[in-house]
């Protein structure tokens, strides 16, 4: 019989966190015993004291029977435990942050490179402001966890233990009497922790705050329409109903863990009451007054010395809470699903095909694309034309793997598509978008995104087939300017010709062109258009039309509206067989007639 192979348990909360340590487990491992050193060397004076006054008690009748030595002895433990107390406190807190600072910096290379493999099309479901949260406040937040509070939970489990076990074999009595409001408050405070309505509401301030966050970056992306249509705050009322719902939930959060939290600290610190007529109870029956007295004052001090130690629990306790929701987060990032980078496919010619594709941005959504078969020849140009969410850069991007179609295959060179190694396919495909994303570096290095290897004369060829190089010579410092930057802002036709010099640089062998629809002047267009042309050269040219003319003389034109493929060839095979493509050209028509003339307008 075929046994089931179990999946090992994801792991979560503290135990995940390790995990992500690697190999600095090790560092922070002795980072903790050097706290539960040093946290112990703080309890040493409470006993060193406990010495001294029960040999001054022993002698009070005759204190020249003091052994003086007893007490030097004691003075050196103390100073002892003193120097111990720095040594190890310094050295586990250096040991922490380290590794803390390492672990950091591996986590955020880590979710940037998983972030860089992650199909595109997570990005545009994500808002940025929860994908920033994770990248600074979640991993933020595990360092300062790894940084100061691992050492001190240690130090907080250790030294209570070990001074309750000392405490219980001087006086099992005393010692549970010390014991018991540390113990009433303590699981006061995990019971009002463990309910699971204080841990929704914990979860609830965690969403509503990466929800708030998500709205502010969009706030502040919307501000020229804001402007533009001068609405204020109160016009953007999903930042308004965000921010209090934040509010609302910080509050919930205060209100539910407050009476706990009251509780525990009342209870906390409160073994001098119970203590004290403990003490009276238990004297008849202790050996000797003067044994009793010093024991009694020893656990006086020692009651006090545990609070801090456990209240250092009880913080991390409380962070816990929020540090398992960050590593849950930033999971979600490291778990999402990666196309296999394991194929072989190796294409050796480039016609591309698509074979039945469907496709649903969503389960329950419409299909942006149904059921669509073509085949593109290699080296040959093909146009998509057809209405506004007809599908058209949806099959661009089923293209580049941004998403993965649910039937249906796309190959390249008749190898499917999932084969091809993802840095491979990056290498067959360039894009180029219809709203260029420049970074804010330099012309030159903005172009070299094409290719990090290519020299400074090969990124100015192609700028110059872009049709670009003679603006980027206008710009103050040339190639070294740096874009966005003071007096060097690119229009958008501008902005796009630079993206074409990075095609240019890229050289590969399929082409994914995305026309802009707003290119400022004639000018401009018909520029873009030759840098299209030049590019096209003997390449496999899908480009994505706005305006018909662009592909008229095409190789191949595909009509697409509604998801569905209406028709496919030539301009002049369209117009004869393909009502909708005629009626588009109509329209087209008419929309290059249309002009504003006084009088005609609505009055
Ligand atoms: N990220 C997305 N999530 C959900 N639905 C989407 C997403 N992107 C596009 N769609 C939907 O898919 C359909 C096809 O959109 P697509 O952008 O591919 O059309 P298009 O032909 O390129 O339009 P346009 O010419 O306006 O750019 C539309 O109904 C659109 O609303």
């Amino acid at each position: 019989m075929a046994r089931t192979r179990k999946m090992p348990r994801e792991k979560t909360g503290l135990a995940r966190i390790l995990e992500l340590a690697g190999p600095k487990k090790a560092k922070l491992l002795v980072a903790c015993l050097l706290a539960v050193v040093s946290s112990a060397a703080r309890l040493v004076p409470f006993f060193t004291i406990y010495g001294v006054i029960r040999e001054l008690l022993a002698h009070y009748t005759l204190t020249a029977a003091i052994d003086p030595a007893v007490l030097y002895t004691l003075a050196g433990y103390t100073f002892a435990a003193a120097l111990v107390y720095g040594v190890c406190a310094f050295a586990s807190s250096a040991l922490a942050h380290g590794a803390a600072y390492d672990i950091l910096y591996a986590l955020r290379l880590q979710l940037m490179e998983k972030l860089g493999r992650i199909p595109s099309g997570y990005f545009t479901g994500t808002t940025q402001g929860a994908i920033k949260k994770v990248l600074t406040d979640d991993v933020e937040q595990i360092e300062v966890f790894l940084a100061h509070h691992l050492a001190d939970i240690a130090a907080a489990i250790a030294t209570p233990l070990f001074t309750l076990l000392y405490l219980f074999l001087l006086d099992w009595r005393l010692a549970l009497v010390t014991l018991a409001p540390i113990a009433v408050s303590v699981s006061l405070l995990a019971g009002g922790l463990k309910n699971p309505r204080g841990a929704q509401t914990q979860v609830d301030m965690h969403n509503t705050k990466e929800k708030m966050e998500g709205t502010i970056v969009e706030y502040i992306h919307g501000m020229p329409v804001i402007k533009i249509f001068n609405r204020t705050l109160s016009a953007f009322q999903r930042y308004e109903r965000d921010v209090s719902a934040y509010v609302g939930a910080v509050e919930r959060t205060a209100c539910h863990f407050a009476p706990g939290m009251g509780a525990y600290y009342a209870f906390f610190g409160a073994q001098l009451l119970f203590l004290l007529p403990a003490g009276l109870l238990l004297l008849p029956t202790a050996a000797s007054y003067l044994d009793f007295l010093p024991l009694l004052l020893l656990f006086f001090l020692v009651g006090g010395g545990l609070k801090e130690p456990l209240e250092n629990m009880m913080q991390m306790v409380v962070h816990s809470g929020r540090i398992t929701e960050g590593v849950k987060r930033i999971d979600r990032i490291l778990r999402q699903p990666e196309p296999a980078a394991t194929g072989s496919g190796n294409p050796a010619v480039y016609d591309i095909a698509f074979e039945g594709v469907s496709f649903a941005y969503t389960e329950e959504g419409p299909q942006a694309l149904r059921d669509i078969s073509f085949r593109l020849a290699p080296g040959t140009v093909t146009g998509i034309v057809g209405p506004s969410g007809g599908g058209k850069s949806t099959l661009a991007q089923l293209l580049l793997r941004f998403y993965e179609p649910q039937q249906g295959l796309i190959r390249i060179g008749g190898v499917d598509i999932r084969e091809i190694p993802p840095s491979r396919l990056m290498n067959l495909v360039s894009y180029v978008f219809q709203d260029s994303f420049l970074f804010r570096d330099t012309a030159e290095n903005n172009i070299r995104m094409g290719n990090r290897a290519a020299g400074r004369e090969a990124v100015v060829a192609a700028a110059q087939n872009a049709g670009i190089h003679e603006v980027i010579m206008a710009l103050p410092q040339g190639y070294d300017t740096v874009i966005g930057g003071e007096n060097s802002s690119l229009s958008g036709g501008e902005k796009q010709r630079l993206a074409i010099a990075r095609v240019f640089l890229r050289d590969t062998p399929i082409v994914l062109l995305d026309e802009a629809t707003a290119y400022a002047d004639a000018e401009n267009e018909a520029k873009i258009q030759q840098a299209f042309a030049r590019l096209a050269r003997r390449k496999t040219v899908l480009m994505i039309a706005h305006r018909l003319r662009t592909v008229e003389n095409a190789d191949q034109i595909l009509v697409l509206a509604d998801g569905k493929l209406l028709g496919a060839g030539t301009h002049a095979e369209l117009l004869r067989d393909c009502p909708p493509y005629g009626g588009m050209i109509a329209a087209n028509a008419r929309r290059d007639r249309w002009t504003i003339r006084k009088g005609e307008l609505p009055g």
